[in-house]
């Protein structure tokens, strides 16, 4: 009963505005965002409720949740609803998650976050009758494997899973999963869905990725696949690309254009782009799983095309890019092999190449899961 109140009390708070397709709580933050000539038109993107027994599918113990009272955190029917923000610090959790006071609490919070989005993704998207699936890097990633081993041999016997890198590769034969690679998948034919991290995403499901090192196999994969379904915690929610990611967008390189391909990131207005180090673990500068090295190039946040077209009156400032504008830069540049910007297309829109997902789960501070569809 008091979950369903709940549920109606937010119901209530819906507003709609013609043209647009997105549901959101009349107290959102970014309501203040509508109008400006940055933000005026909200993209079509529907934010989905999930929750549905949730803990008992995938098996939490939510006392693990270390500073949401039990009885709060709930997973019957209710309605949860994206708590995208413009700008500055998105990632800050609801103030029902405050007294999450030390690191350790904060670190907790977090993984159970990955592991309820991943559980529910898989939950989603996985179909018994997939045999292809591709399996993205990252700490996030962990999580899907674990649901997907904990479906069992009948369900994943038939499936081949497709890594992203070396990590993913240790992390499926791990599991007891059948590993295959991209490399032996015929030209005709693609995987059925993959399943991948991020480092941020943005209303129109743009995503910065490579914060650890992989984007170059991981985008083949994800455009491999007839779906690709991001999947991460409630820090990566963000309004606009660049606002709660600010170390800048991975981009990999081949070491010799490094130093060219510096100069022509801060002509393109990037502000002190730099090599990645390889420090702690590795002197010099990190290597990929591709013998590349990564350049973060961080740019001022990243405007969606609606933003631009109705900016186009006022000058933009210098380094103010769309996400598709930059990306199509970065991607020319002489030296760069692959840039941490998925864009463009997602899998309903293209038949094979897409680079956007179809899907986003974010598991939330509150133990809730808030999916974004495209
Ligand atoms: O380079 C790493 C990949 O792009 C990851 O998918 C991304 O950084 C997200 O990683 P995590 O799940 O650890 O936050």
């Amino acid at each position: 009963m008091r979950n369903r109140t709940a549920a109606t009390t937010l119901r209530k708070r819906v507003l709609i505005i013609p043209g647009v397709t997105r549901h959101r709580p009349r107290n959102s933050s970014l309501g203040s965002a509508v109008g400006s000539p940055f933000y005026p038109a909200l993209p079509a993107v529907q934010v989905a409720a999930v929750s549905a027994s949730l803990s008992t599918w995938a098996g939490l113990d939510l006392t693990s949740f270390p500073t949401t009272p039990r009885s709060s955190v709930s997973f019957s029917h209710r309605t949860c609803f994206a708590t995208t923000r413009r700008a500055g610090p998105t990632s800050t959790p609801p103030s029902s998650c405050t007294m999450a006071t030390t690191a350790e609490q904060q670190a907790q919070l977090v993984e159970t976050s990955k592991r309820l989005a991943a559980f529910q993704a898989v939950k989603d998207y996985l179909k018994p009758e997939y045999t292809r699936i591709g399996i993205g890097s990252g700490s996030t990633v962990v999580y899907v494997v674990e649901a997907i081993a904990a479906l069992g041999p009948a369900v994943t016997s038939t499936m081949a899973f497709y890594p992203t890198g070396a990590q993913s590769e240790e992390l499926i034969e791990a599991a007891g999963l059948r590993l295959q690679y991209i490399s032996k998948l015929p030209a005709d034919q693609q995987l059925d869905v993959a399943f991948d991290g991020a480092d941020e995403v943005d209303d129109d499901l743009n995503l910065i990725k490579g914060g650890g090192a992989c984007l170059w196999q991981e985008k083949i994969v994800a455009a491999s696949a007839r779906q690709f379904v991001c999947v991460a915690d409630f820090r990566k929610l963000s309004s606009r690309l660049g606002t709660a990611w600010k170390k800048g967008i991975p981009i990999e390189v081949l070491p010799m254009a490094a130093p060219r391909v510096l100069g022509e990131l801060r002509r393109l207005g990037s502000l002190d782009p730099c090599i990645r180090p390889g420090l702690p673990g590795k002197a010099g500068a990190c290597v990929t799983d591709n013998g590349m090295w990564i350049i973060d190039a961080p740019f001022p946040p990243l405007l969606l095309s609606g933003d631009a077209e109705a900016a186009a009156a006022d000058p933009r400032p210098v380094g103010t890019w769309t996400v598709d504008e930059l990306a199509d830069r970065l991607i020319k540049i002489p030296g760069v092999a692959e840039i941490g910007l998925f864009y463009g297309k997602n899998g309903l829109q293209v038949a094979s190449g897409a680079q956007k997902p179809v899907a986003a789960y974010f598991g939330m501070a509150d133990g809730t899961v808030t999916v974004k569809t495209a």
